[in-house]
């Protein structure tokens, strides 16, 4: 299952991240992958307010991992300065946590991702963006029928 979809505007990539952001659960994991200026971050600014949170989420690059309080804790992950270096820095504890993780750059740390996630890839697309949510399991596939059952996002 593969599923794309335009936007012409951040407005509507956030709108896109917002719904989801309202429908996950614990234990989530949304992979986000795209070059510089893609969108990641602004996805996932809409992301964590679909999800309640109330601070404004910036990219954690100096960080790698930022935790953010929501109806259930964010944990936004850019793996960007790992390259190369492999380390785990105790990624499972969030996979299996209690919160949602958001992670980009996330091929980086494939030895560390669960088997089952949501990746979305933003693409620039003349003016606009495309994203491709690529679910792998269950869970994944139905929050992305969610997703499409909404009249916004049908295309
Ligand atoms: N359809 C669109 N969706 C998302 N962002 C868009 C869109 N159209 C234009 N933009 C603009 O593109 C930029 C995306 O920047 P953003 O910081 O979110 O990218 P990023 O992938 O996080 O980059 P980096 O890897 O450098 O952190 C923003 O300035 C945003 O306003």
């Amino acid at each position: 299952m593969e599923i794309v979809l335009h936007t012409n505007t951040e407005e509507e990539t956030q709108q896109i991240a917002y719904f989801l952001g309202e429908i996950v659960q614990q234990k989530d994991v949304i992979l986000l992958e795209g070059d510089l200026g893609a969108g990641k971050t602004t996805f996932t600014k809409g992301f964590a307010k679909g999800l309640g949170v109330k601070r404004t989420v910036n990219s954690p690059t100096f960080n790698i991992i930022k935790e953010y309080k929501g109806r259930i804790p964010l944990y936004h992950m850019d793996v960007y300065r790992l390259e190369g270096s492999n380390e785990d820095l105790g990624f499972d504890e969030y996979f299996m946590g209690e919160g949602v993780c958001v992670v980009e750059w996330a091929h980086l740390i494939s030895d560390y991702l669960p088997n089952e996630f949501l990746k979305i890839v933003i693409t620039h697309k003349e003016n606009g963006r495309m994203i491709t949510l690529f679910p792998k399991g269950a869970r994944y596939e139905f929050v992305c029928k969610e997703l499409i059952k909404d009249d916004r996002f049908s295309n």
